[in-house]
């Protein structure tokens, strides 16, 4: 694509009086080491390092034109932007031919269930048609494989790529996880949606977003980015800020609750057993019993929200049911391991005060003997929330060993030391090595025992000092019953 097309409507400054006519881009890259010939290179200043600083490198290779923040003296035609960012975004849907355009987008935000909502969501379209998914676990295009990601909302270039993809390989309908970091980066900037869900706001991330009115601001941001007056606003009143939401929004809106009854969609639970949940939704003076396989009443707000995005698409409550009711294994959501073992085990990705809050509270009721859970805290963010889950650990389980959780290039024993200043009971163990960690736990389990391994859900690696070293909290549950196991969640 020609350079003057790709710029045409970017507000963006060249800098000289270069010609941008006869420059032709083969790609797009932020990354110098990525570069090809032809490239055209965006300069991003990051939280680690300068993207301008890497302009040179990136010429050598090949590039024939910068987008910049600040003019360079590099031989090479540059296009001053005020965000790179933002500008990558813009770039990088013009070359894709605007993919989003020519799908069906549904984008949920929220603290926690994100991943849970949209899997949920895929299980009911693709009953009708072949779906896309973006998210945590990876990006699914129909009933492939998971492909890797590096983030749950991929910086604009990988999203826009993967949505063009979709787009050639017949997907109508994509949904994908936004979050608050990739909504404040531009990642998903110059792409419109359909429908846009807001499922919840806890504590979290606040080493970014310093404060919850700002990271509420964040994820409010995707309501802007509502196709037409057709699009539709999925929000869930249970939830302060959800009921703050509503009345901010300025498009359609369908509320959804379990404890609110004047939302559009309302749950009621009927039932939970280890196996699952019961729950009847109401919509229009219609109901439907719906048998969720997915034990916690937080997964029938989940539920709710797939169910309300449904609605909005024109789904009736038979076909919601039926996607809902044959929904597979989430990766590490609530995952109950069994190897005839004579007690129960749970793998899930809480990693939030909230989400450990949901998990613990959910299991206490089901719980038949002792609850023992095994937790950790990530190195080099929220370090407030480190007693917070203490004490949340401290209140529903019987039994309590702290570990590691993706350290990061923080010292394990340090973020250990700093959670276990939340238990005022002797009910904990520290066992930094997760691995040992797990063993430990697991030789000590007794009949109707319920052990949760609550932090790295699906995640295949242990973030420690800069590497990313492969670990599984599945695989080591298998080495314990020396059986042996094969991921399926992609690895980079
Ligand atoms: C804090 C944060 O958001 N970081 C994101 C950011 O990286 P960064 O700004 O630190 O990048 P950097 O290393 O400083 O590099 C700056 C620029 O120089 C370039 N560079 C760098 C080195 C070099 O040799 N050559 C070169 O060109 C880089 O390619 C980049 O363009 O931009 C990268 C590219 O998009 C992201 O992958 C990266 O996410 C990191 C991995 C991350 O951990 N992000 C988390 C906080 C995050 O975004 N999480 C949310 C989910 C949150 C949730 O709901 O739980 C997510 O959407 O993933
Ligand atoms: N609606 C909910 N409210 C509170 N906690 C939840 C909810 N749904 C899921 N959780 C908890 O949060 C964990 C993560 O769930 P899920 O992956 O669906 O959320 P997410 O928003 O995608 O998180 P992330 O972006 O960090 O991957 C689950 O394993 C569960 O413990």
């Amino acid at each position: 694509m020609l350079l003057s097309t790709l710029v045409a409507g970017l507000k963006g400054k060249l800098i000289g009086d270069n010609d941008t006519k006869d420059i032709y881009i083969e790609n797009i890259c932020y990354d110098s080491r990525k570069v090809l010939k032809d490239s055209l290179f965006v300069c991003i200043e990051g939280y680690h390092s300068d993207g301008h600083q890497f302009a040179m490198d990136a010429v050598n290779k090949g590039a024939s034109a910068l987008i910049v923040e600040k003019e360079l003296d590099v031989p090479c035609v540059q296009i001053k932007a005020d965000n790179s960012r933002a500008a990558l975004a813009y770039v990088s849907s013009i070359f894709y031919n605007k993919p989003s355009d020519k799908l069906k987008m549904i984008g949920v935000t929220g603290t926690n269930g994100k991943t849970t909502i949209t899997h949920m969501l895929k299980s009911i379209i693709d009953k009708k048609e072949a779906t896309g998914l973006i998210g945590t676990v990876g990006i699914q295009i129909g009933d492939d494989d998971y492909l890797p990601v590096n983030n749950t909302s991929p910086e604009s270039l990988e999203f826009q790529h993967t949505l063009d993809k979709m787009v050639k390989a017949g997907i109508n309908t994509v949904v994908s996880e936004v979050s608050s970091h990739g909504l404040e980066e531009h990642r998903v900037d110059y792409c419109d949606f359909d429908v846009a869900v807001f499922a919840n706001l806890s504590q979290d991330h606040l080493d970014f977003h310093k404060n919850m009115e700002s990271y509420f601001n964040s994820k409010a941001k995707l309501f802007n980015k509502l196709k037409d007056k057709n699009s539709c606003s999925v929000i869930n009143i249970d939830d302060q800020y959800g009921s703050r939401l509503v009345n901010i929004v300025t498009s359609n809106v369908i509320t959804y609750a379990l404890e609110d009854r004047t939302a559009h969609v309302v749950g009621a639970i009927t039932e939970r057993n280890k196996q699952g949940t019961q729950f009847t939704v109401s919509f229009q003076k219609q109901n439907i019993a719906i048998n969720l396989p997915m034990t916690g009443d937080f997964n029938v707000s989940n539920a709710l929200a797939a169910c309300a995005v449904a609605l909005s698409l024109g789904y009736d409550l038979h076909s919601i049911k039926r996607g809902l009711e044959d929904l597979k294994q989430i990766p590490g959501r609530l995952e109950k391991i069994d190897l005839g073992q004579k007690f129960s085990i749970y793998i899930d990705f809480a990693h939030t005060p909230d989400g450990l809050e949901k998990v613990l509270s959910n299991l206490s009721r089901i719980k038949e003997n002792n609850l023992i859970t095994v937790f950790g805290c990530p190195g080099n963010s929220d370090v407030e929330k480190r007693p917070i889950m203490a004490k949340i650990a401290q209140r529903y389980s019987d039994k309590v060993i702290v570990t590691m959780d993706n350290p990061k290039y923080e010292d394990p024993e340090e973020i250990v030391a700093d959670i276990v200043k939340g238990f005022e009971k002797n009910i904990y163990e520290t066992i930094t090595d997760r691995e040992k960690a797990i063993m430990f736990t697991l030789e000590k389990a007794k009949a109707n025992d319920i052990v949760l391994l609550a932090g790295k859900g699906h995640e295949n690696y242990q973030l420690i000092k800069g590497e990313k070293i492969p670990y599984s909290d599945k695989e080591v549950v298998y080495k314990f019953f020396a059986k042996g196991w094969k991921s399926e969640v992609a690895s980079e």
